[in-house]
Order: C-alpha cells, then sequence, then structure tokens
C-alpha cells in the first residue's frame, strides 16, 4: 500500500452515512424525548430503549433461568401445573420467594400462570424437557459468568488462567495428548449431554450412507458417531481424540454393542498424524476451539489422511450468522476468550482456510437451526 492510499479518505458509504446521522440523532436527549411521544417514531423509540434494557438486564435473565434449572422447575412442572403454594416445598422455598421466582420465569415465557392461578411451562421452559443438553450447558455457564465478573481485566491480561480454561483441558495444555482422564470428565460429558441436538441439525443437512467410513476428528465420547450409526446402518466408524477421550469413546461404543463397527484412535491432532482410511472426516465443534495456525494445520491433516475425492463436513455455530449475530461474535467471542484459545470464524473466513488448506471447492449446507450448527462440505480436489 502507498503512503498516498494510506493517506487517502476512507470511503463513507450512503448507509454508513445514514446510520451516522441515525445514531448522532439518538444521542441527542431532546430528539429522544421528542422520537418517544411522537406517534410514527415511538414504536423505534420503545423497540431501542427495550434492546438496551434486555442488554443491561441479560445477567438477571441468566440468573432467573439458572434457579430454575437448579431447583428442577422444569421437571416438577412437566408433571403437572401447581399452585405456587404446592410448588414452594417442592423447591425448599418461601411462598414469597417461589412467588418471586415464578413471577420473573413466566416474564420470561419460562413458566406461564394458568386461569386458575397454577403455574405451568412457559413456552420457553418447554423447550427444555427432554433436552438435557441445555440444563448442563446452563449450568457451567457459572464458570463463564465467574471468569466474566471483571471483562475489561479479562481483555487486558494474557489469556488462559480461567476457570473455563481449566475447565478444557486441551486449551491451555502444553502438551494436550497427556491430559489425564479426570481432566477430560465434566467436558466430555457436557459435550455428550449437547450432541443430540447437534447431531439432528447436521443429519437433517446431509446423507451420510453415501459413504463408506467416516472419521470423527476430536470427537468425544462419540455420541455424535452413534446417532450418525443408527442413521447410516452399514457406515464404519472411526473416531480421533484426545488418548483420555478415546478411551472413554471405546468404552461407550462396546457398552452400546459398535465395538465391532468403531475404530477409537488416541492422539494429539496438533502433533499427530490422522489415520487414514475414512471417505469422509467430520469436524463437528472443534474449529472454532483453536487459534488460526492450530487450526489450518489442523485442516491440512484432515486433507492430507483423505483420499482424492474424499470429503470433510465441518459443523459448528459460526460468526455472521444472519438473525443469530450475538450469537458469534458477543457469546462465542467472549466464551472462547475466556476459553483462552480459538474465535468464532465466518462461513467465508472458514472457506478461506480450508482453500488454504488443500481442499478445491467447499459448500453451505442448510442446517434447520443456524444458531445451534451451521455446516460447510469441502472436498480433496482430483
Ligand atoms: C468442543 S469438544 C467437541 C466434541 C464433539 N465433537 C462434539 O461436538 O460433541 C472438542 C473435542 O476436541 C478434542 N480435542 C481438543 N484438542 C485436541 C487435540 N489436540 N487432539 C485431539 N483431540 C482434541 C477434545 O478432547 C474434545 O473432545
Amino acid at each position: 500500500m502507498s503512503g498516498a492510499d494510506t493517506l487517502a479518505a476512507p470511503q463513507v458509504s450512503l448507509l454508513d452515512r445514514f446510520r451516522a446521522f441515525r445514531e448522532g440523532m439518538a444521542a441527542k436527549p431532546g430528539f429522544r424525548r421528542w422520537a418517544a411521544r411522537f406517534p410514527l417514531t415511538r414504536p423505534f423509540a420503545r423497540r431501542r430503549a427495550r434492546a438496551l434494557f434486555d442488554i443491561c438486564a441479560g445477567f438477571v435473565y441468566t440468573q432467573v433461568l439458572l434457579a430454575c434449572v437448579q431447583l428442577r422447575v422444569f421437571a416438577i412442572l412437566s408433571e403437572a401445573p401447581l399452585t405456587t403454594a404446592r410448588l414452594a416445598p417442592r423447591l425448599s422455598l418461601s411462598i414469597e420467594a417461589t412467588e418471586r421466582l415464578m413471577a420473573a420465569a413466566a416474564a420470561l415465557q419460562l413458566t406461564a400462570r394458568r386461569g386458575d392461578g397454577a403455574w405451568t411451562l412457559g413456552q420457553l421452559g418447554a423447550a427444555m424437557i427432554g433436552n438435557d443438553g441445555i440444563a448442563a450447558m446452563v449450568e457451567h455457564h457459572a464458570m463463564l459468568y465467574a471468569d466474566l465478573t471483571d471483562p475489561v481485566a479479562m481483555l487486558r491480561r494474557p489469556r488462559g488462567g480461567n476457570a473455563l480454561s481449566d475447565y478444557w483441558a486441551y486449551s491451555g495444555a502444553e502438551q494436550p495428548g497427556s491430559v489425564s482422564a479426570d481432566r477430560i470428565r465434566d467436558y466430555t460429558a457436557l459435550m455428550a449431554a449437547s450432541q443430540p441436538m447437534v447431531a439432528e441439525e447436521v443429519l437433517a443437512s446431509y446423507r451420510f450412507d453415501r459413504h463408506v467410513r467416516v472419521l470423527d476428528v476430536g470427537g468425544g465420547n462419540g455420541a455424535f458417531l452413534r446417532a450418525v450409526a443408527a442413521e447410516a446402518p452399514r457406515l464404519e466408524l472411526m473416531l480421533f481424540d484426545l488418548p483420555a477421550v478415546a478411551e472413554e469413546a471405546r468404552a461407550r461404543f462396546a457398552a452400546a454393542g459398535l465395538g465391532g463397527r468403531a475404530f477409537v484412535h488416541g492422539g494429539d491432532f496438533t502433533q499427530d498424524e490422522l489415520p487414514r482410511g475414512a471417505d469422509l472426516v467430520t469436524l463437528v465443534r472443534v474449529l472454532h476451539d483453536h487459534d488460526d495456525d492450530v487450526a489450518l494445520s489442523l485442516l491440512r491433516r484432515i486433507r492430507a489422511a483423505l483420499p482424492v475425492g474424499g470429503a470433510l463436513l465441518l459443523a459448528e455455530p459460526m460468526a455472521g450468522t444472519s438473525g443469530a449475530e450475538p450469537m458469534g461474535e458477543a457469546y462465542f467471542g467472549f466464551y472462547l476468550l475466556a476459553m483462552g484459545r480459538g474465535r468464532p470464524r465466518t462461513p467465508e473466513e472458514i472457506r478461506t482456510m480450508l482453500l488454504a488448506a488443500g481442499f478445491s471447492e467447499s459448500r453451505m449446507l442448510s442446517t434447520p437451526t443456524p444458531l445451534l450448527t451451521r455446516a460447510v462440505l469441502a472436498r480433496v480436489p482430483a
């Protein structure tokens, strides 16, 4: 870039000019007062106030949800609607505290008050039933929020050294391959509990029965492969993960009667080559855990393990997801900051990395709930 380019005034688009004007007006107290009263601008003013309030209050909403999960409110109300008087002893709370919690939960659509006054499940509480993964995620967030108590300090200090980086034992390990069994147990259980909702998304977007053998890299205790195995009964299964995780996967496959169909390899994908023989590799919720250098070298190892025409199916939540922008940059951005490694990537960034790793073409697959998982399929060129 020449000096003249560097000094040239940046081009400001019409859209940027309009936004600057709009935000400039919104920053003026007098205009805000007028906009809140004028009938045509009132709905926008209210929406903006509500959005800002939701950001301010987000932590409180989260703690209301955490209290409901810890007290098993959704499981209790799924058995039968209950009045406050009947619910209170089930929660070991006073009548007043139960009423306070239920009113807050109802305002968040987690519970609802029936016409006769009894509490029942709200729309969002009902969605938690039968999905242990959401409850497990909510409970482990206690660590994230503890790490985020002083966000500015976290942004200023070197990454790592947080409760969450300790929990995800591989994230800060000098030798991930040596991480012991007791350090992988909790995160592996959390991943297995939340895996069914992810597997459902991936299985809805891709036919696995067109392949002979699949290798799931960073496959945890095999929950994803077991879901795939049920859909594609002839597919052979291979899993690669850290040695301690691989041990657990081996036991789980045996317990599920898949011992003869699933081949498990323990190793460290930052050091070791990946096993050959699969015509499809899956990489589910793995890439975003790693910084660009490790992520790119992992994609290169996957490319090297695949035959010509082989495919890589990469699935994870991605940044820049339309309608779910806060999930990528805000939630995962700060989650992975606390964890100490990795970053959320846009589909374009991932596809650029795939090209750099030697894959020829890639295309996005359509998943039913992009907020949970997006997926990209890449091929090894002839
Ligand atoms: C976020 S979990 C995802 C697990 C699983 N794919 C899922 O979606 O449920 C990341 C997985 O990558 C594995 N992993 C992390 N670093 C690794 C490394 N260097 N070598 C092998 N596996 C690794 C972890 O042990 C863990 O099982």
